[in-house]
């Protein structure tokens, strides 16, 4: 088994003199959840069709499960699902006869079709819609059947597109279970594109920042824990300490801003930190909590971007 199952070599896209992507270098490793991220037209779903060789790189090449993409035969592809844009379905036919008849374009053996079908209806909350036409249905429905197709046939490499696309909370919770199992049990690898930071922030394993066709950063959960930024929030039982302890910090110039609430402060340099507290100590100031959060993801990729921003 390759070592990326995932990977690409110096990816360049020219769309008529406007460079889409910039030598990019995707390394994703087996079983791994990838949030592939970037705002508008950052170049993921340009990627992601290069990946599916549905369009070719102006520069370099790109490997799946250590395959040239541009060579491989057409069983190959049974390895990759994926999930790009809007989903096609046939808007008069119900979402049972829809599936059925994508499994059996998938030559899903009859034996088997109808429970893999039912259980990943099941498990994206899409049963009770299964006799209903397609051309009713919602958004969010329309993408589970999307993800459906996407899985039919047990790929090993799922691409997805924004799939949590007009998904409700549940349908949101059932996707994320959905992809967890996939790649922690089944060692399905995953990338996946999201402009919903706080969902992609509770399944991702590795992240890649794409911005203006270049990668920024591709770093696994562990890096971007160590590179965010981590910040110390002290909560008071009164608003009367948290004023104390804002002038003592405020005399130290040791920078703090004062949280949501009037009893809180948050340091966003957490070196020396004992020290810190211990100067709150030592003026008889002792704080109910000092609680340790680490930037959210969405503050991440805005810091990210703004770094470079200024380069
Ligand atoms: N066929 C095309 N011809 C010309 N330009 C294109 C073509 N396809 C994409 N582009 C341009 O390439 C850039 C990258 O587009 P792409 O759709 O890959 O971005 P994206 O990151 O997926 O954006 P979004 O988050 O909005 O889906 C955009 O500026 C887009 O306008």
């Amino acid at each position: 088994m390759p070592m990326y199952s995932i990977l690409t070599h110096s990816i360049s896209k020219n769309y008529k003199g406007f460079q889409a992507l910039k030598n990019v270098n995707l390394a994703v490793k087996p079983g791994e959840i990838y949030g592939f991220i970037g705002l508008n037209g950052a170049g993921k779903t340009t990627m992601m069709r290069m990946l599916l060789n549905m369009i070719e790189p102006s520069e370099g090449h790109a490997l799946i499960l250590g395959q040239e993409v541009r060579q491989v035969s057409p069983l190959f592809w049974n390895n990759v699902g994926y999930l790009i844009e809007t989903p096609h379905s046939y808007p008069n036919l119900t979402v049972a006869e829809n599936l059925d008849l994508y499994a059996r374009l998938r030559l899903i053996p009859s034996s088997v079709r109808a429970q893999r079908i039912k259980d990943l209806m099941d498990q994206l909350a899409l049963t009770p819609y299964k006799n209903r036409l397609v051309k009713e249905l919602s958004l969010g429905n329309n993408q589970k059947i999307g993800l459906i197709k996407a899985l039919i046939h047990r790929p090993k490499i799922l691409l997805l597109d924004e799939p949590t696309n007009g998904l409700d909370p549940e349908g949101l919770t059932h996707v994320r279970q959905l992809l967890i199992h996939l790649a922690k049990d089944e060692g399905v690898t995953i990338l996946i594109s999201s402009h919903i930071l706080n969902e992609m922030e509770k399944m991702f394993t590795a992240i890649g920042i794409l911005h203006h066709g270049q990668l920024l950063r591709q770093e696994s959960r562990a890096e971007y824990l160590k590179n965010a930024h981590h910040r110390l929030l002290i909560t008071f039982s009164s608003v009367e300490e948290a004023t104390k302890a804002k002038n003592i910090y405020a005399q130290k110039h040791i920078d703090w801003s004062a949280s949501e609430t009037v009893y809180q402060l948050r340091l966003t340099a957490l070196e020396d930190l004992a020290a810190k507290q211990q100067l709150l100590i030592s003026n008889g100031i002792l704080p109910t909590e000092w609680h340790e959060e680490v930037e959210n993801m969405e503050e991440y990729f805005l810091s990210v971007l703004r770094k470079a921003g200024k380069k």
